[in-house]
């Protein structure tokens, strides 16, 4: 597995101000979006593209298109949807699945319950959508349901990640043959007792959307 933690000035001042506890909703909304544009920048870095022709005003010259098919992007409800637009603004063309999946608060396990994702994902990239990857329950669960329907190809887009999160994805993930990568704004220091990141941001589904 791959991580990459994006440095880059704006990256870093965005991330600020989505952490600040008095930044409200609309405000985080915004923030998220931006951040997400930012981290697909660096996370589309290997999509691929296939040889094209195009005429310019002047003449005909050679570029490239995504290839097919289309890449795959797929937000984990309840909050990666804040990152949806983000995605999607960045890859037009990319095609959108759903995974619904919540965090137990006691247990800290992850649980699906809602799947809506193409059957068959050979040759798929796939985006994955979470702002918090935390004890990496979530995540890890998610990219083993998009492997076990053929992805060979999955990077995971997060506003923050915990150590522990990282270290999870990387024992369940080691030894299999696909590439697996983690673009993140930051990576912070460590879990609390309640599984949440610190210092982090809260819970980023109550911030984007309120407490449920
Ligand atoms: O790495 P983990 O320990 O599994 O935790 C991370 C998950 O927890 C949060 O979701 P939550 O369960 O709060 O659902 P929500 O998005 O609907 O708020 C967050 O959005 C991640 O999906
Ligand atoms: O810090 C955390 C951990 C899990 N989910 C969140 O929204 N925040
Ligand atoms: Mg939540």
């Amino acid at each position: 597995m791959e991580t990459l933690a994006v440095a880059h000035p704006l990256v870093a001042h965005k991330l600020t101000t989505l952490r600040d506890v008095r930044t409200d909703s609309p405000t985080f909304r915004r923030l998220a979006d931006e951040l997400v544009t930012l981290l697909a920048y660096e996370a589309t870095r290997d999509v691929r593209v296939v040889d094209t022709n195009v005429d310019t005003p002047l003449q005909a010259t050679e570029g490239v298109r995504l290839a097919r098919p289309a890449p795959l992007v797929v937000p984990i409800l309840r909050a990666g949807l804040g990152m949806l637009d983000g995605m999607t603004r960045l890859l037009p063309t990319a095609e959108v699945g759903f995974l619904g999946m919540i965090r137990d608060e006691g247990s800290l396990q992850a649980q699906t319950y809602a799947t809506r994702l193409p059957d068959d994902l050979s040759g798929r990239q796939c985006y994955v959508l979470d702002p918090m990857l935390a004890t990496g329950g979530t995540l890890a669960a998610a990219i083993h349901l998009l492997l076990a329907r053929g992805a060979r190809d999955v990077t995971a887009l997060c506003l923050l990640a915990a150590p522990e999160g990282l270290k999870h994805l990387e024992d369940s993930f080691t030894g299999i043959a696909a590439p697996i990568r983690v673009v993140t704004a930051a990576i912070d220091s460590h879990l609390n007792e309640n599984g949440f990141i610190v210092p982090g941001l809260g819970d980023a589904g109550d911030r984007l959307y309120g407490v449920v």
